[in-house]
């Protein structure tokens, strides 16, 4: 089977890596600059605790090269999309299964769902680019639970997590899924194939439209947060905007966010990946963590003012220290 990873970072490595060493494909790279080079250099690299593992990578940046693949797996930011997007043609063949590994709403979110309406979301996919560029039926949403950064180019740190959640974005269970489902539980990921993906992805965004913006702005990890009854409160009241959306677009959610909470709280000290971009000085992904959300509710008729309020302080946090596109 021809598999290839689309941005090799923090959460391409992580499936690259586990993917070469186990063996049942040769996982190769779209990657680009240092992070091409490093892969290059030294292949697939993790370090996990005291172990670093390692496999050989074939890594390109030339999609023509790398050629028409069996599965794409993307990770990249959702502002780098795009552009990626309409890089890739080349390894998409009318087979290709297409899986983003990524946080956020995804483009094709809407599709099939009347309350959200037809037209692609302007704040993940303006003008339709990416719809047009990653054909809707060849794609399986996917949700990621894990903690990984990259502390140098080409080199993951595993910090947590191990899960990821795969599934047909119009409901239901295949048997691609299950196939791809299979070739990642035999890289050692503890996967769930859902019949309800839509689900899965807005119970995840949940948690990361609060708390990867907020860490961000505040450079606090995640127990802090937690801890700071205000800031923890200012975040439950954002989440209930998400749920009232949510309960609207067939994605309904029956905890608290006082019971999420206390969840996200038992993981201790982690930085979200969001906190990590600003740390070193990298473009937010604030439209499809937020901002998606914010259109959604528009859509469907709920008024989001805590999430406003999330978006535009984070958007002009980003603005004023270079992370976030001008007005
Ligand atoms: N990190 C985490 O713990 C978690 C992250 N996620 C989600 O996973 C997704 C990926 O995040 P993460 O892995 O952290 O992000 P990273 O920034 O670590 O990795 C993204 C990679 O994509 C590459 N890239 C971007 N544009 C291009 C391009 N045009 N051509 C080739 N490569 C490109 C980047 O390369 P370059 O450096 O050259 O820009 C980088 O290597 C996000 O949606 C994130 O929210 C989900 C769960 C946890
Ligand atoms: C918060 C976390 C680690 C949860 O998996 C995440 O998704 C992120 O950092 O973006």
């Amino acid at each position: 089977m021809k598999v290839a990873i689309v941005g090799a970072g923090a959460i391409g490595g992580f499936i690259g890596t586990r993917l070469a060493l186990a063996g049942q494909c040769q996982p190769s790279a779209y990657a680009r600059g240092a992070t091409l080079a490093a892969l290059r250099d030294h292949g697939w690299r993790m370090q996990m605790g005291e172990q670093l593992l390692q496999a050989p990578c074939h890594a390109s940046d030339d999609a023509a090269a790398l050629g028409v693949q069996d599965v794409v797996i993307i990770a990249v930011k959702g502002q780098a999309l795009a552009s990626v997007a309409q890089q890739i043609g080349p390894m998409l063949g009318p087979h290709t299964v297409i899986l983003p590994a990524m946080n956020g709403v995804p483009w094709w979110f809407g599709a099939g769902n009347a309350a959200m309406g037809t037209a692609p979301l302007e704040s993940v996919d303006a003008g339709g680019v990416i719809a047009a560029a990653l054909p809707a039926s060849q794609v399986l949403g996917c949700v990621v639970h894990a903690s990984t950064s990259t502390p140098e180019p080409g080199l993951v740190s595993h910090k947590m997590g191990n899960g990821l959640i795969i599934g047909e974005p119009a409901g239901g269970v295949s048997p691609r899924a299950e196939q791809l489902g299979q070739l990642l539980r035999g890289a050692g990921f503890d996967v769930t194939v859902t019949a309800n993906i839509r689900q899965d992805i807005w119970y995840k965004l949940w948690g990361n439209m609060t708390l990867n913006p907020v860490s961000a702005i505040t450079g606090a990890t995640a127990d802090r947060i937690l801890d700071d009854q205000l800031v923890a409160e200012f975040c439950r009241a954002a989440m209930r905007e998400a749920q009232q959306i949510g309960a609207l677009i067939g994605c309904p959610i029956a905890e608290t966010p006082e019971q999420r909470h206390l969840v996200t709280r038992k993981l201790g000290a982690f930085k979200s990946s969001m906190l990590q971009d600003a740390e070193a000085g990298r473009t937010l992904e604030l439209d499809a963590l937020v901002a998606a959300v914010r259109e959604i509710g528009q859509r469907v008729g709920v008024a989001t003012p805590f999430i406003d309020a999330v978006l535009g302080l984070t958007r002009l946090f980003g603005r004023v220290h270079g992370l976030y596109p001008q007005a």
